[in-house]
């Protein structure tokens, strides 16, 4: 493997795995690319998925450029305990763990390393992925610019200050999971309203798409599109009564409000 320009994943799990098929779908050359593995089950599968090699962390941060960080956040502290021996200065630490700060990462590795925080998501497995990014105290605009490049393969980024990093969790990173749970509490409405279960998803699904299309596409606001479907006395305006009476646009306040903690006790160490 040739060590120039090598970029590392550490922690090939849901969203580890999202990333390095995002890199290889984009064309980034294989030997170009290392996962950091210890379950040789799992280093089995992503070596004869991706035809990548799989190595020890260790190695993984002596031999790469750009090291992305991806087990948990509860692991973080472990890993860069680990590999903090092998990194220099000049490499790139990219860490893509909900809550966990650029500085917990300094404080653990040599002095010249730089870091950048990422908040991703998984819409990323099909390119349509939604990443914040934001530099650490000694990341110089070319890094900034490599991790970039990395999340840009895979959808939109956006560079933010790190202080919004927990909020930005809290929308684009859960946000998927949230989408996902008012599509299937669609379809299981149009179930119990008597529609076959591959009706009600056909129709829950092209409805997302398009509108979600609409709002990408028209740029028109939210509430615009809303009332224009909501016709005086009709049957949207019976369902959207039901649905403020049940607060769920607090609800919705509230859930978020939850993450955004939850990311900030992660940085804190909170198991
Ligand atoms: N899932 C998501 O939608 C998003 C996740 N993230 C962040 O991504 C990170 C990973 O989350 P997710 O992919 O969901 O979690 P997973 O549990 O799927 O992945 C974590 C991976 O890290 C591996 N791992 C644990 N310890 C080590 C170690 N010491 N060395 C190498 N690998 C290790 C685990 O291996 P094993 O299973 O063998 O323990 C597992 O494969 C988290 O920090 C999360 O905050 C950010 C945005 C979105
Ligand atoms: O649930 C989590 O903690 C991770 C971070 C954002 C999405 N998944």
């Amino acid at each position: 493997m040739s060590e120039s320009n090598a970029t590392a994943i550490i922690g090939a799990g849901v969203m580890g795995e999202t990333l390095l098929s995002g890199l290889v779908r984009a064309g980034r050359r294989v030997d170009r690319l290392m996962v950091g593995e210890k379950r040789a089950e799992r280093a089995r599968e992503l070596e004869e998925r991706y035809g990548v090699a799989v190595v020890s962390n260790v190695d993984a941060a002596a031999r790469a450029d750009t090291v992305a960080l991806v087990v948990k956040p509860q692991d973080m502290g472990d890993v860069l305990a680990e590999i903090a021996p092998s990194l220099r200065a000049g490499q790139l630490l990219v860490s893509l763990a909900a809550g966990i700060t650029t500085s917990f990462i300094e404080s653990r590795v040599p002095d010249g390393v730089a870091v950048v925080r990422v908040m991703p998501n998984t819409p990323a497995l099909v390119d349509e992925g939604m990443s914040a990014i934001s530099p650490g105290s000694h990341c110089s605009e070319a890094q900034l610019a490599e991790a970039e490049a990395l999340l840009d393969s895979v959808g939109r980024v956006l560079r933010i200050p790190e202080r919004q990093q927990d909020a930005v969790t809290a929308i684009s990173g859960s946000g998927p999971a949230y989408i996902f749970f008012v599509v299937e509490s669609m379809i299981e409405a149009g179930v119990h309203l008597g529609l076959p279960r591959a009706t009600a998803s056909e129709l829950v699904i092209q409805t997302l798409v398009g509108s979600a299309k609409m709002l990408r596409e028209t740029g028109t606001h939210p509430t615009v599109l809303r009332e224009q479907v909501t016709s005086p006395g009709g049957t949207t305006a019976s369902a959207l009564r039901e649905l403020e009476i049940h607060r769920v646009r607090a609800a919705f306040l509230a859930a978020m409000e939850a993450a955004r903690n939850r990311s900030r006790e992660l940085a804190e160490g909170t198991p």
